[in-house]
């Protein structure tokens, strides 16, 4: 086949932008955009080699979810894109209703394709599969801070089992470097406990038009087909051309820090920065409206820089609703369960739409709900892909806004990616 272009679909924002710095790790140009690209001309994809769509659709009716994918898929069929690859959870992030099993049961079906890959393992960020079974830094999912997750908590660790409730397909497991023996259509939850095992799926799916996963297996698949640093820089001579593009220089911005993440990293990562910079607890008991939380948000990081009036050397601040397990359930008690998640990450949404007018032109979000918001608040519709901070999450520059004009750049982490002084990184790192 010849492969002109990946095509991905990405069920959450920060899990694109893991995808995107994962295929510029394997050396492709490439373009994420966040919803499904209505002015196709304002966003420069002649020169992509890979095309994320990222989605919000990780938690919402699975309908949706199906109906968002499918237009995101002829979307990519449209911009010439010819293997497709669906990105969700390194841990599996399901509703009980989906989405993994039916978005990629409609994928499958749209583009006729009998044998799929399901390769959520990411060994760098500590998550395994074997047996079918997915663990996270040696426990098993349904143990990890995962069963306490807001939106989507993950009480089983068995993939067959989980996949085999969502989908219409047969499920099966299979073991690393094993070739699928099943009577086709079936779905396979494939075994990786680390990268060499990757390698041997990406091997195996290498003809493949479509593979689902998570970012690991992504730049696997497309080193197989030839079109990773080896393929491409071998046929290309402007190698040096594409690292210009895919990062900017950027030291000394106001930057603020916005997480919404409850995972058990993220609230690692506050307590550390917390020790020596300002940081703002919200606390969602229902006491305050969205714009009374949103002003004194706003009020709290305009008190802090009042003294300086040079933008570039102003302290950066974090404002969070990181809380323990008992205050998100109680939130959950209080507001209701989708009513708790809407009100912070209408919050959030607003805090950030405010923050560029005070001259913050860095922001780093943790959370991928939460990144959803902020980059929706801000009306990005593109974005180039950066520096990486940390496995699976790079700085990224707004490529197209539908408001503004100067560019912003966003690191958009992964719940529980990161290591503890991962805001520290991701301040000291170039944008
Ligand atoms: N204190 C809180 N009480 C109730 N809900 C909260 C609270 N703080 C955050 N939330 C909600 O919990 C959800 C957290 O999801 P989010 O995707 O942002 O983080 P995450 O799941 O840890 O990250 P990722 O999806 O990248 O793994 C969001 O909808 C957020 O609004
Ligand atoms: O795969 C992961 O773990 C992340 O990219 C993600 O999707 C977290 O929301």
């Amino acid at each position: 086949m010849n492969v002109e272009r990946i095509g991905c679909i990405a069920d959450d924002y920060t899990g694109a932008t893991d995808l995107s710095s994962m295929l510029v790790r394997a050396g492709l140009r490439v373009v994420q955009c966040f919803g499904i690209p209505e002015d196709y001309d304002a966003i420069q994809f002649a020169d992509a080699d890979a095309i994320v769509v990222s989605l919000k659709s990780r938690s919402i009716a699975a309908k949706d979810a199906v109906e968002e994918s499918l237009a995101a898929l002829r979307f990519l069929q449209s911009a010439g894109v010819n293997r497709f690859f669906f990105k969700y959870c390194s841990t599996f992030d399901s509703t009980a209703a989906g989405n993994i099993g039916p978005v990629a049961d409609a994928i499958a079906d749209a583009l006729d394709v009998d044998t799929l890959f399901f390769c959520p393992s990411f060994p760098e960020n500590g998550r395994t599969v074997y047996c079918g079974h997915l663990f996270v830094n040696g426990m098993p999912l349904h143990e990890s801070g995962m069963r306490n997750h807001p939106l989507n908590p993950m009480t089983d660790s068995n993939l067959v089992r989980i996949l085999k409730t969502q989908s219409q397909r047969d499920v099966a497991w299979l073991a690393s470097g094993q070739a699928p023996s099943t009577p086709s259509p079936t779905h396979y939850i494939v075994d990786a406990i680390n990268d060499n095992d990757l390698r041997k799926a990406a091997e195996l799916a290498k003809s493949h038009v479509f593979l689902t996963g998570g970012s690991a297996i992504a730049r696997y698949w497309v080193e197989a087909m030839g079109l990773g640093n080896a393929g491409l820089q071998a046929s290309r001579d402007d190698t040096k051309a594409v690292d210009a593009d895919q990062t900017s220089t950027s030291p000394g911005r106001l930057s603020v820090i916005l997480a919404g993440s409850c995972s058990d990293a993220t609230r690692a990562q506050v307590a550390e920065f917390e020790r020596s910079h300002p940081v703002l607890h919200l606390n969602v008991d229902g006491s305050q409206t969205v714009e009374q939380m949103t002003s004194e948000a706003i009020q709290w990081c305009a008190q802090h820089w009042s003294n300086n009036a040079d933008t570039h050397t102003r302290q950066p601040v974090l404002i969070c609703s990181s809380a323990s397990p008992a205050s998100v359930a109680a939130a959950r008690q209080q507001l209701g369960e989708r009513e708790a998640a809407e009100f912070t990450e209408a919050v959030f949404a607003a805090i950030a739409h405010e923050l560029p007018q005070h001259g913050v032109t860095r922001i780093v979000v943790a959370g991928g709900e939460t990144s959803g918001a902020v980059i929706n608040a801000l009306n990005i519709t593109a974005v180039r892909i950066g520096n990486e901070i940390a496995p699976g999450v790079p700085w990224v520059t707004t490529a197209s806004s539908h408001t503004s004009s100067t560019p912003l750049s966003l690191a958009l982490k992964s719940g529980n990616f990161g290591g503890p002084r991962f805001f520290f990184d991701a301040l000291e790192t170039q944008s």
